[in-house]
């Protein structure tokens, strides 16, 4: 029988921190619902969440400090991204398949949108619990308190790539598009690197990433200028591509919803006509034009990734 709100707060607290555990325990998904203040909160769309400075700075802040993790924790960002594709290695004694793709992720098949479903519970767990991190560890105050509050409704956002944007704005948030961003601190507001904009790898591992350009690119990277190590992201590439694209994919989604009752019909780009897989690979494709994003192999490294999935 499922487990109450009270029993999921005590396994989470248990099982579900930040600290190291020991071999042989493994990670267990419960999802952030009894995290927060124990009520179910939706998840919102980032340019709503914006709106609200306080979810805003203690999600960028989560992000901030989920990125910056060791590389070798098996709960850092890398090792997380690293189980969509690249690294091919196991996670959390979940072992590679032999003779498979290398990735642990599906695609092309009924199990598309169910493997990623945990998959993105498990960021989101992840990501909470750093941002509750950061809050616990900042000075008392009026600030703490407020970012206090805001955790008890945290949840993951999500973007929207099929809405009509607000006139004068992209379908690609400007918040994904600029190198930085401030945040608001006790001491006052900071500018970081933006955690929207790009995963900076920390080291880069040519070997991890299988060599060639990826190999190369010490950030993850939109609509590349080159395959050189000095490549820089074009995201008004991505973003008027989006653009261009929006209205098509928006009827492709509405024409999905309406028309089809069956969800094997439906679930993955392995059947013909068209399928919410297919349409998930054309964004994939638009925003990576070439780089992360583009790649099953790499695509969950850019932070984008998540909020397309989400
Ligand atoms: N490879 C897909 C696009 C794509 C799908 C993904 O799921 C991914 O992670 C990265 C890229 C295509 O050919 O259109």
């Amino acid at each position: 029988s499922p487990i109450g709100p009270a029993q999921r707060r005590q396994a989470l607290e248990e099982i579900g921190g930040l600290k190291t555990r020991q071999d042989g325990a493994f990670f267990s998904v419960l999802g952030v619902g009894a995290l927060g203040d124990g009520s179910t909160h939706p998840r919102l769309e980032i340019r709503q969440m914006e709106q609200d400075t306080d979810q805003w700075n203690v999600y960028l802040l989560g992000l901030q400090r989920f990125q910056g993790m060791s590389q070798s924790d098996r709960m850092s960002y890398y090792q997380i991204a690293g189980i969509h594709g690249r690294p091919y290695i196991g996670w959390d004694g979940v072992e590679m398949v032999t003779g498979g793709s290398g990735a642990l992720c599906q695609h092309g098949s009924n199990i598309f949108p169910t493997w990623h479903r945990p998959y993105l519970a498990l960021f989101e767990e992840v990501l909470y619990l750093n941002a509750r991190e950061v809050v616990s560890k900042m000075s008392p105050g009026p600030l703490k308190d407020r970012y206090t509050a805001a955790l008890g409704s945290f949840r993951m956002p999500y973007w929207d790539w099929a809405a009509v944007p607000a006139s004068g704005q992209s379908a690609l948030p400007i918040s994904l598009q600029s190198p930085t961003v401030e945040v608001m601190l006790p001491n006052g507001t900071t500018t970081i690197p933006n955690p929207l904009f790009a995963y900076t790898f920390h080291p880069l591992s040519a070997n991890d990433m299988g060599g060639g350009k990826f190999s190369t690119w010490p950030s993850t990277i939109r609509h590349p200028t080159s395959d050189h190590a000095d490549s820089v992201s074009q995201n008004d590439l991505a973003a008027a591509e989006l653009d261009s694209i929006r209205p098509n994919i928006q009827s492709r989604v509405f024409n999905m919803l309406s028309m089809q009752h069956e969800y094997t019909n439906i679930s993955n780009d392995g059947i013909p006509g068209d399928s919410f897989e297919s349409i998930h690979d054309t964004i994939h494709n638009t925003v990576g034009g070439g780089g992360h994003m583009s790649e099953v192999a790499y695509s969950a490294f850019d932070p984008i990734f998540f909020l397309h999935h989400t």
